[in-house]
């Protein structure tokens, strides 16, 4: 039994079928995660990406119903060096291979995980195919397969994987706030964490209108984490400007912060290989303080790192930075409730370093209760008090 890893430069690697057999297609890209691939698995921000684990050994603690951050598996394809032959977890209902093969993830098992890390760090996230089984041909022909798939800049993939119906999370406890959570893909694990600090949270599909989620009448909105290409989702930029004129207290994740980006008249671009792992270290630009963060994005907003800059909304600044590349990693509004960050705070899976940013945005909407629109603005510059 072979599969084959065809990279969309000619370069070619040979493995076993892991998971579904047959071809698949998307972005090559790496995690560095030492645990969480469930997390990984079914964060709907992969859609149209196959993931390659560095981690040497995938699949030791099976899986179980908890920890998955939507209801299926949104990676492309999955790349692994070694799958665990015993899965081992009181958690564990299944082993990791089966999970894949239900749900029709193609994989491929092989010993060259770290030669096409450091491939990609070096060329770049391409296109790439999986194949195996019934898919396999000659690796002219599979090549041929790779060029003619979509490439992920210009990719608006919000609308394939956002909820359909509006849904409501409610508070765990007593309710102190309402927010509107617009889904351009959002992880599970988000609206839990709001709904811990008392927050009733109504998850709404991401073609909704500025009008719509104010007809609401949020303390707050947030604008989460999703697929993609930041500079496509022009609908989703629209709205979020109507929020920000209201003044209500604003807070986004990764491609809600590149979004909050977009609305400010920022742009944005494509890294060479991006930040996907659980180890990233970003520095609050004015604490100095650094967390270690979460992170899935293969795009950036592109802002002056020093000082400030003037948006149709007030002045803004660069929050945070990260230290391995220097790239923009958070951002906030001066005279207005709103402010983003580029990794997760939620944190599944990943270090809790940042979880007080949830606390800052809680206390954003306290403060927007008492003094409509510029309340607040001052309460987020310490950056997360951590968990
Ligand atoms: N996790 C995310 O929200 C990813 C945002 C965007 N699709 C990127 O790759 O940069």
């Amino acid at each position: 039994m072979t599969a084959v890893l065809v990279l969309e430069d000619g370069r070619v690697f040979h493995g076993i079928p892991y998971g579904a057999e047959g071809e698949t297609f998307g972005e090559m890209v790496f995690n560095t995660g030492m645990t969480g691939y469930q997390e990984t698995l079914t964060d709907p921000s992969y859609h149209r990406q196959i993931v390659a684990m560095t981690a040497p050994h995938i699949g030791n603690t099976g899986v179980n119903d908890e920890d998955p951050e939507s209801g299926r598996v949104w990676v492309a394809g999955y790349v692994v060096r070694e799958p665990a032959r015993v899965a081992s977890s009181w958690r564990s209902t299944r082993s990791l291979d089966e999970y894949l093969r239900q749900q029709g993830v193609v994989g491929i098992a092989m010993a060259g995980t770290r030669a096409l890390t450091r491939h990609l760090r070096e060329r770049g996230a391409m296109r790439a195919g999986v194949f195996s089984g019934a898919a396999l041909a000659p690796v002219a022909e599979l090549l041929e397969r790779v060029l003619g798939s979509p490439a992920m800049e210009g990719a608006d993939l919000a609308g394939a994987v956002t909820t359909s119906e509006a849904y409501v999370v409610p508070a765990i406890g007593e309710r102190r706030f309402t927010v509107a959570a617009v889904d351009l893909g959002i992880k599970a694990m988000t609206p839990h964490r709001l709904a811990e600090r008392g927050c009733e949270v109504h998850v709404l599909p991401a073609s909704v209108t500025a009008s719509e989620i104010l007809a609401l009448g949020p303390d707050g909105v947030f604008f989460s984490n999703g697929p993609g290409d930041p500079a496509t989702a022009d609908g989703p930029v629209a709205a979020l400007r109507g929020v920000l004129e209201a003044g209500v207290p604003f807070f986004g994740i990764c491609f809600g912060n590149q979004l909050f980006g977009r609305a400010l008249g920022l742009g944005t671009y494509k890294l060479r290989y991006g930040h996907r792992g659980v180890n990233q270290p970003v520095r609050h630009r004015h604490s100095g303080k650094v967390e270690i963060s979460a992170h899935n994005h293969g795009f950036a907003v592109q802002a002056p790192l020093e000082g400030t800059f003037e948006t149709a909304f007030g002045p803004a600044e660069v929050t945070h930075v990260n230290l391995n590349d220097d790239c923009v990693e958070g951002l906030r509004l001066l005279g207005r409730p709103a402010f983003s960050v580029q990794y997760h705070p939620e944190a599944a899976a990943g270090p809790h370093d940042s979880a007080g940013l949830f606390d800052d945005f809680c206390a954003l909407m306290e403060g927007g209760r008492t003094a409509t629109g510029t309340a607040g603005a001052a309460t987020s510059t310490e950056g997360s008090k951590g968990a």
